[in-house]
């Protein structure tokens, strides 16, 4: 581990990661291999998933397709010097941020979107001119294997590595020097990875998970609500860590609400769930086992069918949960939909405020001054009004969490900027040192008052004009004394 890290390391001091055409044709490369080997990719979702194609296609590749796109776009301006605003003792020099690559970045993935959760931070890490270790989840075996397969036969070997396996491996790739990671998944091993990083100094930006809420106002066209719930509850088998993982509403709407998940079921999935192509099984026994835990002493509105075999649990919903019970204490990641009654909105924004901040927010009404005001009262990682999981398709919004969902966010510019240092220049003439006298010792109560006048002075438009002529003839001043 410690020489693949050192191998990469060399080839980013070679500066071959650099050059805007290499960063440029590494993400060309990326977009044939996703092109080229479409089929093997999909087949690996598929079946670390059971997944059908066609939506391994539009949940994971569409994605990845518009980033780099977005990235190709857009890199020549995100890789450019920013000019930044200058004070009255810099202003004859020149003042920018020079986005520069941190160096050799590690990002570590889950399992739930294993291409995605791989390839949208390494098209970041491609784009800001690192070099990368990738750690694919080894509980989506197929999609790791096929990217240590895929990716070295695209991409520069010397700067880019993957590296799989579990536990193990991935402690081991801790205890090296990255100069970022990025990793996704659960908030306890996410403790383990800043903790990791912490003896080296290593920035994270860490994308956990936490239970999202979704209010639904009784002011709302439920129709709506619901079919969109419906869809990105169970889209995944409600293994998406944007999900809506629990809803609130005011006790009478309940009973609209499990009818109208329940008929939307049946248009999504037809009579026989089981057979539909679009409804995907539990990752894993661990996962199902949980999952059946959390349906334990639960009043089961519809579903909470299951199938060891297969590993199949049937899209469900619950009512008059318990915010103690179980299924209110962990993020559920899976097709468990809990209902919990609030007297109204107050009650929904304590009822939120009083758990960790989550991931996602989700508020559904007619009135906008509802749904302002429950952002303006809560806190999250992102939200969408009146839909859900959208926001994470607006590659111009950052994805992140905040406090317990994680640190830190990318998706387009903010995944160039997670894996760039904005470095601060100042490039200064070596001529002005009348002016600069000022600053040197000895110190005055008249240098003083100069310095405070140049730096702390706001000016109105007549003081403005003063300064103006006042600047030019310092200018002309420095000039003469310099140059003549
Ligand atoms: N914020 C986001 O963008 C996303 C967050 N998530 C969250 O991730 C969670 C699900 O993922 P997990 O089950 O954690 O996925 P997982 O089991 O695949 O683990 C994630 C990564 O951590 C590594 N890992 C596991 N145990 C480790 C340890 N003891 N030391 C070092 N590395 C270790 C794994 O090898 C894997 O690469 C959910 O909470 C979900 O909400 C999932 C997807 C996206
Ligand atoms: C056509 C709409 C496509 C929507 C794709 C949603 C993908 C969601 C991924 C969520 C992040 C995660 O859990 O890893």
């Amino acid at each position: 581990m410690e020489r693949q890290v050192q191998r990469l390391r060399q080839a980013f001091r070679s500066g071959r990661s650099r050059p805007l055409r290499f960063r440029q044709q590494q993400l060309e490369a990326l977009r044939r291999m996703v092109q080229e080997r479409e089929e093997d990719i999909l087949a690996a979702i598929a079946a670390d998933l059971s997944k059908s194609k066609l939506n391994a296609y539009s949940h994971e590749v569409i994605t990845i397709l518009g980033e780099i796109d977005f990235m190709l776009a857009n890199l020549p301006e995100l890789a450019s010097a920013k000019p930044a605003k200058k004070n009255l003792l810099t202003m004859l020099d020149e003042a920018y941020l020079q986005p520069e690559p941190l160096g050799v970045v590690l990002i570590i993935g889950a399992w739930n979107y294993p291409f995605v959760l791989i390839m949208q931070p390494l098209v970041g890490a491609i784009a800001a001119g690192n070099a990368a270790i990738v750690k694919p989840s080894e509980l989506s075996e197929n999609t790791a294997k096929l990217l240590a397969k895929l990716l070295p036969q695209y991409l520069d070997q010397d700067l880019y590595a993957v590296v799989n396996g579990g536990v193990a491996e991935t402690t081991e790739l801790l205890k090296q020097r990255f100069d970022h990671i990025l990793y996704t998944g659960n908030t306890a091993v996410g403790k383990i990875v800043m903790e990791a990083a912490a003896k080296h100094l290593t920035p994270v930006t860490l994308e956990l998970g936490g239970k999202s809420p979704c209010y639904i106002d009784r002011d709302c066209d439920l129709d709506v609500a619901c079919r969109r719930i419906t869809w990105g509850k169970y889209m995944n088998c409600g293994q998406t860590c944007i999900a809506p993982d629990y809803v609130l509403c005011e006790a009478s709407l309940q009973d609209q609400i499990i009818q109208k998940i329940k008929e939307t079921v049946k248009e999504f999935y037809g009579e026989n769930i089981k057979e539909s192509p679009d409804y995907e099984r539990i990752v894993n026994l661990r996962h199902f086992k949980r999952l059946q835990g959390l349906l334990e002493g639960q009043k089961i509105a519809f579903g909470g069918e299951t199938d060891e075999v297969t590993r199949y649990i049937a899209p469900t919903v619950l009512t008059d949960v318990d915010p103690n019970s179980k299924v209110m204490q962990e993020e559920i990641f899976g097709p468990i939909l809990p209902i919990v009654s609030v007297k109204n909105v107050d009650e929904a924004i304590s009822f939120i405020n009083d758990r960790e901040k989550p991931l996602a927010l989700y508020v559904f009404s007619h009135n906008n001054k509802l749904i302002k005001r429950v952002i303006e009262e809560t806190s999250s990682g992102g939200v969408t009004g009146n839909d859900v999981i959208m926001h994470f398709t607006v590659n111009s919004l950052p994805f992140g969490g905040v406090g317990a969902s994680g640190m830190g966010a990318y998706h387009g510019k903010y995944s160039f900027d997670t894996f760039s240092h904005q470095r601060p220049c100042l490039l200064k003439g070596l001529k002005g040192e009348s002016v600069n006298k000022l600053r040197y010792p000895p110190n005055s109560q008249s240098k003083l008052g100069w310095a405070k006048f140049l730096l702390l002075k706001k000016f109105n438009r007549a003081g403005l004009l003063t300064l103006l002529v006042t600047c030019l003839a310092v200018v002309a001043a420095v000039f003469i004394k310099e140059y003549l």
